[in-house]
């Protein structure tokens, strides 16, 4: 469909006419006039859009639209209550005829837009959590209702993501929500997300049993975000000096969010950083009550809190336009996460930064957790989640152990998006760099390193990751001359070369593999397995 023919469909001149008097807005951005008229012609869309894209207006706007093929109100499903809430007052702030069915609502308020449902004055938008709409029998027989008056204009389902149930925002209530086009199989249907890839995006449009859809994509690069991945520090201390030095040099007076691994950690860091570095930081996250986050939110919002450490829990509906810095003090859970996390930066447009600290342990404590069969979300992993978020590890750790490619190429690549390096001078640390590229090959260094091991294995039975080091580099010390393994023909076989970064490389490519044990006095161990051969290996 192009720009021309959308402005010659019937609903074009009230969709400008609402565009200007009701959002106040001027043009419409890249694909909104799209996905309107299209939800107008009665069809259903699938809209994929960058954070910050503006994909409420898609579906906001043909809301109040009287001219579409579909008449009535616009449900909008949305996963958070938060989010509906600021939905719902900037609305009302435009006077739109706008309601919404969330656990925050009381008995009372919730009876009364039921009413409302069932009147002559029916709100234009219900928003509807789907924990709500799939527990309230009451609901169920206003939507049939509805669906035989023909007053329903379509179903929207916001976040659309959500709906995977590998994904780490799952609800099993966005599960549920193929109900839809089975009970009220004439009703357009509009998802939206910001995160998909193509594999997610045949699941979505699966689960939904979209009806050949409209599918609305566009570029997922942020021009204005600089990505960077640093070195982490040995020790904790080293960490939080390294992020506080960061953020006093560039962003001394601008607002950032500092994303940590668990709940424990972000508290401890905010508390530093303030302490110890005299910055405004807060901690967030989901063991703390709901006041109290929306508290702490708020003062971030309005800016009287700079700094937000926080876990993955903070984040979904997010729409601060002036973040100058996102910050990860570990690495991400996958390449998804780490674009919608980062996405959270310069929504205004402006220059904001992505720095991202790396470590290998981090991963090797990463795979153990999911290997282990604790997880935080309940439940016990499946093998199939579990083999999901290996996957998602080891993309992330060889994103951050890469650092010859342009980050924004390689996070593209992974919405199947190609990008020209070239269209990004200075805007990754990669391309910073500058210079040439030299790709070596390790292959020799590899296949010498898996010889050394099965030389040691013959005379030890678990080698310790830092025993194995010292051998490979030729270091003599006396555990390696009480095992006797400085008698080896391949003693000291990788004295030339950089055998930290060979190793660690071998155990991103899942050459080697790390065992972490507990000892009897609480010390954990780093022991090294060979996993597989490798015909050719560089990096
Ligand atoms: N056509 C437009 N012209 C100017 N500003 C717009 C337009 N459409 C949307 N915006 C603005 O862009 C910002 C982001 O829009 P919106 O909140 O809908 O993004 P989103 O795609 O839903 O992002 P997220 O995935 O983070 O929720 C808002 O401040 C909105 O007012």
């Amino acid at each position: 469909m192009g720009r021309l023919y959308n402005t010659s469909t019937p609903y074009y001149a009230e969709a400008v006419s609402a565009l200007k008097s009701v959002f106040g807005l001027t043009s419409f951005r890249q694909n909104q006039l799209e996905a309107i008229n299209a939800t107008l012609d009665g069809k259903d869309v699938f809209v994929l859009m960058p954070t910050g894209g503006g994909k409420s207006l898609c579906y906001q706007l043909p809301a109040v639209c009287k001219t579409g093929r579909t008449q009535g109100v616009t449900f909008v499903i949305s996963p958070l209550v938060a989010l509906i809430a600021d939905q719902v007052a900037s609305l009302r702030e435009k006077h739109v005829n706008v309601d919404c069915m969330s656990s925050l609502r009381t008995v009372d308020d919730s009876r009364d837009v039921m009413r409302r449902l069932r009147s002559q004055q029916k709100p234009d938008i219900c928003y509807i959590t789907p924990e709500k709409l799939r527990e309230s029998n009451a609901m169920q027989d206003i939507l049939a209702q509805l669906y035989e008056d023909k007053q329903i204009a379509r179903f929207v389902i916001d976040e659309a993501h959500v709906i995977q149930s590998w994904g780490r925002d799952f609800r099993d209530a966005y599960a549920e929500l193929h109900m839809l086009r089975e009970r009220y199989r004439d009703v357009p249907i509009m998802a939206l997300t910001a995160t998909a890839n193509k594999t997610a995006i045949q699941d979505i449009r699966t689960r939904l049993g979209l009806r050949d859809p409209l599918c609305l994509m566009q570029s997922f690069n942020r021009p204005n975000l600089y990505y960077a991945v640093q070195p982490k520090p040995s020790t904790k201390k080293k960490v939080v000096q390294a992020i506080a030095g960061f953020i006093k040099s560039q962003h001394a007076t601008h607002t950032g969010i500092v994303y940590g691994f668990s709940k424990l950690e972000c508290e401890e860091l905010a508390e530093q950083l303030r302490n110890d570095y005299g910055l405004s930081a807060k901690h967030y996250h989901a063991g703390m009550d709901s006041q109290e986050r929306s508290t702490t939110q708020e003062e971030w919002q309005s800016g009287s809190c700079k700094i937000i450490v926080a876990t993955i829990a903070f984040g979904m509906g997010i729409d601060k336009p002036d973040v100058r810095f996102v910050i990860h003090s570990t690495l991400p859970k996958s390449m998804d996460g780490y674009y919608q996390e980062t996405g959270r930066a310069g929504r205004d447009g402006d220059p904001a930064d992505c720095i991202l600290y790396y470590a290998h342990r981090d991963a090797v404590s990463r795979h153990q957790l999911i290997n282990s069969d604790r997880n935080d979300k309940g439940p016990a992993r499946t093998p199939e989640e579990k083999k999901r978020q290996l996957e998602d590890l080891s993309a992330v750790a060889q994103y951050c152990r890469n650092e010859a490619d342009c980050r924004r190429s390689l996070i593209l690549a992974h919405f199947n998006e190609r990008f020209d390096s070239h269209l990004c001078p200075k805007g990754c640390d990669n391309c910073s760099r500058g210079g040439t590229v030299f790709r070596q090959l390790y292959t020799l260094e590899a296949q010498q390193a898996i010889r050394l091991f099965g030389e040691m294995a013959a005379s030890m039975d678990r080698i310790a990751l830092g025993h194995f080091k010292d051998v490979y580099a030729g270091r003599n010390r006396a555990k390696v001359r009480e095992s006797g393994h400085d008698q080896l023909s391949l003693f000291g076989v990788g004295k030339g070369v950089d055998g930290d970064r060979i190793i660690s490389a071998m155990l991103g490519a899942d050459i080697f593999a790390i065992a972490r044990e507990a000892s009897a006095s609480g010390w954990t161990n780093d022991y090294l397995k060979v996993i597989k051969a490798q015909s050719s290996f560089c990096w």
